[in-house]
């Protein structure tokens, strides 16, 4: 499990203070996955920096598995940091080292058994699909297949906890969708707890089991991607199931939400039956998130249709709406 509480980093810059990190708080679960999704500033690398010690927090802690990490001194940050697999946008793999070798680095590191490291090695590559690519130097593989060496080497130190920054972003959509797999895969088999910080909606649809929205370094929206797949005015909700903008015409519009088993029901058949009108859909998107299915719609009624029971009536089976 980990534990952000009340981060804050700020930095100097002459007489200015930039305020990186406002206060940020969050929980992951053991064995689950949470997105940290953000625009560029909102202080998601400075995030990644403080979880793994590479800067100090100016405030607050990071705890794992009830170890405050931000209360190791500083002759014990290496083997505080053991415990956090970290995975970057570009693998940064050396160049001159085999794929084995890569991943072979951090066990050298700290003086492992040369028969351990290869059959850790070994091990490691089979488990990113990666066997048969152990001589193979980083020129000779595709971005996907340096991704996955940089996810053996993560996890080469045994870490209870995957720190991904951006693991995707330098990925073509297929090989983006391959990562997140295999990342989702490895959290089962081994039991890990993940961070992914991104700037890709894509990604947290796909993999996270819970979701944070960082802006100008605070958590502005939380919550299981159910949760907040679910709330009609969530700006999550709004980017995991977007709609182009709206340009009223003469006609009434409703925004509806619905989730779960009513998403794949004869809602808009139900309404326009039980009103007597007929109904246009202006716009929707659809999804299945967290094994569930979720949409969005925008649609128009007649000018004469009584607006106000329909949503009460809405409301009452269960679908989130409003005046669009
Ligand atoms: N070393 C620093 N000195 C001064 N200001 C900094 C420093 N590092 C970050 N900042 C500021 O802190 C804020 C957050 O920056 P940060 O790089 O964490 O954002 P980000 O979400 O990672 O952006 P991006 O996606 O573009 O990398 C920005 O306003 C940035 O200018």
């Amino acid at each position: 499990m980990i534990t952000v509480s009340d981060l804050r980093k700020t930095y100097r810059q002459g007489t200015r203070t930039i305020t990186a990190l406002d206060g940020v708080s969050l929980t992951v679960p053991r064995g689950s996955i949470h997105g940290v999704i953000g625009h560029s500033g909102a202080g998601k690398s400075t995030l990644v920096r403080c979880l793994t010690l590479l800067d100090r927090p100016t405030s607050g802690s990071v705890t794992i598995d009830g170890r405050e990490l931000t209360a190791v001194k500083d002759s014990e940050i290496r083997t505080a940091r053991r415990r956090i697999g970290m995975v970057f946008q570009h693998a940064n793999l050396m160049d001159s080292r085999t794929a084995a070798q890569n991943v072979a680095h951090p066990l050298e590191l700290v003086k492992t058994p040369t028969a351990d490291i290869s059959s850790t090695v070994a091990r490691l590559l089979d488990l990113v699909g990666l066997t048969g690519f152990a001589d193979a130097y980083p020129s000779q593989l595709s971005g996907g297949q340096k991704q996955r060496v940089g996810i053996a080497r993560a996890l080469a130190s045994d870490p209870d906890v995957l720190l991904c920054d951006e693991p995707t972003s330098a990925l073509d959509p297929t090989t983006t969708d391959d990562i997140l797999d295999l990342i989702h895969n490895l959290t089962d088999t081994l039991g890990l707890t993940v961070l992914i910080i991104t700037h890709e909606m894509n990604v947290v649809k796909r993999i996270c089991d819970s979701v944070s929205l960082l802006e100008d370094g605070r958590v502005v929206e939380h919550g299981r991607l159910q949760d907040v797949a679910a709330r009609l005015d969530g700006k999550l909700s709004r980017a995991l199931l977007p709609l182009p903008a709206h340009s009223p015409g003469g006609l009434p519009a409703l925004e509806l939400l619905l989730a779960g088993d009513i998403a794949s029901g004869p809602v808009l058949s139900d309404l326009g039956r039980r009103f007597d009108l007929s109904i246009n859909v202006l716009a929707g998107s659809v999804e299945n998130l967290a094994d569930s299915r979720f949409g969005r719609l925008r649609i128009e009624v007649s000018e004469l249709a009584p607006v106000d029971e329909m949503l009460q009536y809405l409301q009452s089976q269960g679908v989130a709406a409003k005046v669009a």
